[in-house]
């Protein structure tokens, strides 16, 4: 049951979370409006309004899109949101303009609460190429008033020639549910069945431990018990369905997803000066100092740095150049200059994850 990607399988992996392990998905966001409101949802605020992201990039025109999936060398991508069925034509246009540029291999699938899942729906995604579909109905609210619309439209998908299969949140507390879900997918005839690991965000924290919920630990956005409810429906569902499942982990996520993409992204966009860490992380030395014209002509004239080693980050208010010549630099120059070794990541927004003063 245990894949080499901390997480744990029956049957055979859905070829979207193939290729998603390797780090080889785009995550496409078509937009944040969804017509649910799951005590769950991860979304933060700037991302529950009408927006569009590649991976960490917003997105302002197509070419956005595509730029994205290229410095990631994307295999395919996974469509998500909100629900992107919210913004249908939106999202037809994007599945199509992949599978133009990227050709009929480029593998795309698609998270959808199900809501807007009508047959013409249905039709417009899978002539746009989509290649797999994954329902998640509002199982976990007893007053649902979707939850019927939603089971009604699962069974439109099996119109179409493509993957079709569930994906949702293990909820400790909530087998029967899970296992009614696993149950009924796997009557229609559905491939498989995937399981998230609970984690909590910024977002919901406060409303989990209200509801009795609690993280596995400091270190980890995990909730306690999940994991051992989706090993259990894995267990159950082994023998008493044909469906595969997944049973995807915080750790897969953290551990070997996000860092098999950055490493991806690393390699196209780190400047000769970078180190490209096992984490995927770009490492290099960063001078700081409030005139930077000043700075750059001390370094180049005082202290006799070849100029193709340094490079001038206005946005970011600091010189970057080679880790090892901020380390000499730091013990030569005397004053005000502040000199640190930084490990960002190589996404669009180039988050820094640690900084450390020399
Ligand atoms: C992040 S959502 C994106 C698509 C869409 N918003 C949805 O919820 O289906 C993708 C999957 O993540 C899972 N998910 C949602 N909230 C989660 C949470 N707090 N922890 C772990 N998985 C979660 C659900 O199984 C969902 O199918
Ligand atoms: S379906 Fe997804 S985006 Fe919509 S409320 Fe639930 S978790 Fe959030």
């Amino acid at each position: 049951m245990k894949t080499p990607y901390f997480s744990f399988a029956v049957g055979e992996l859905p070829k979207g979370c193939q290729l998603c392990v390797r780090g080889e998905k785009l995550v496409l966001f078509t937009t944040g409006a969804c017509p649910r409101n799951c005590f769950y949802c991860p979304l933060s605020p700037w991302r529950r309004g009408d927006v569009v992201y590649a991976n960490e990039r917003p997105v302002k025109s197509t070419e956005d899109v595509i730029e994205e999936a290229i410095t990631q060398e994307a295999k395919g991508a996974g469509v998500t949101g909100g629900d992107p069925l919210a913004r249908l034509d939106r999202t037809v246009e994007y599945i199509k303009l992949l599978k133009e540029r990227f050709g009929r291999d480029f593998h795309v699938h698609l998270y959808t609460t199900g809501a807007l899942a009508t047959k013409k729906n249905l039709e417009k995604l899978y002539d746009a190429g989509l290649d797999e579909i994954r329902f998640h109905p509002d199982l976990f609210n007893p007053s649902s008033k979707l939850f019927r619309v939603e089971i009604e439209n699962i069974k439109n998908a099996f119109d179409f020639d493509w993957d079709v299969g569930g994906e949702i949140p293990a909820i400790p507390g909530q087998f029967e549910r899970m296992e009614w879900y696993a149950e009924f997918l796997d009557k229609l005839g559905a491939k498989f069945l995937n399981v998230n690991e609970l984690e909590y965000s910024e977002m919901t924290l406060k409303t989990l431990l209200e509801m009795g919920y609690e993280p596995v630990s400091d270190e980890s956005a995990a909730i306690k018990g999940s994991l051992e409810t989706g090993l259990k429906l894995l267990e159950w569902g082994e023998k008493n369905t044909s469906l595969s499942y997944h049973l995807c982990t915080a750790k897969l996520k953290d551990a070997v997803q996000l860092r098999n993409r950055l490493k991806r992204m690393a390699k196209n966009v780190a400047k000769p000066y970078m180190e490209i860490t096992e984490e995927g992380t770009l490492r290099f030395g960063v001078a700081e100092y409030d005139d930077l014209d000043e700075l750059y002509s001390f370094l180049v004239e005082e202290a006799e740095v070849p100029p193709e080693w340094l490079y001038i980050n206005r946005e970011k208010g600091r010189i970057e150049m080679p880790e090892e010549v901020a380390v000499e630099l730091a013990e030569a120059v005397e004053g005000d200059v502040k000199f640190f070794v930084v490990e960002e990541y190589p996404t669009w927004d180039r988050l820094e994850v640690e900084r450390t003063p020399l």
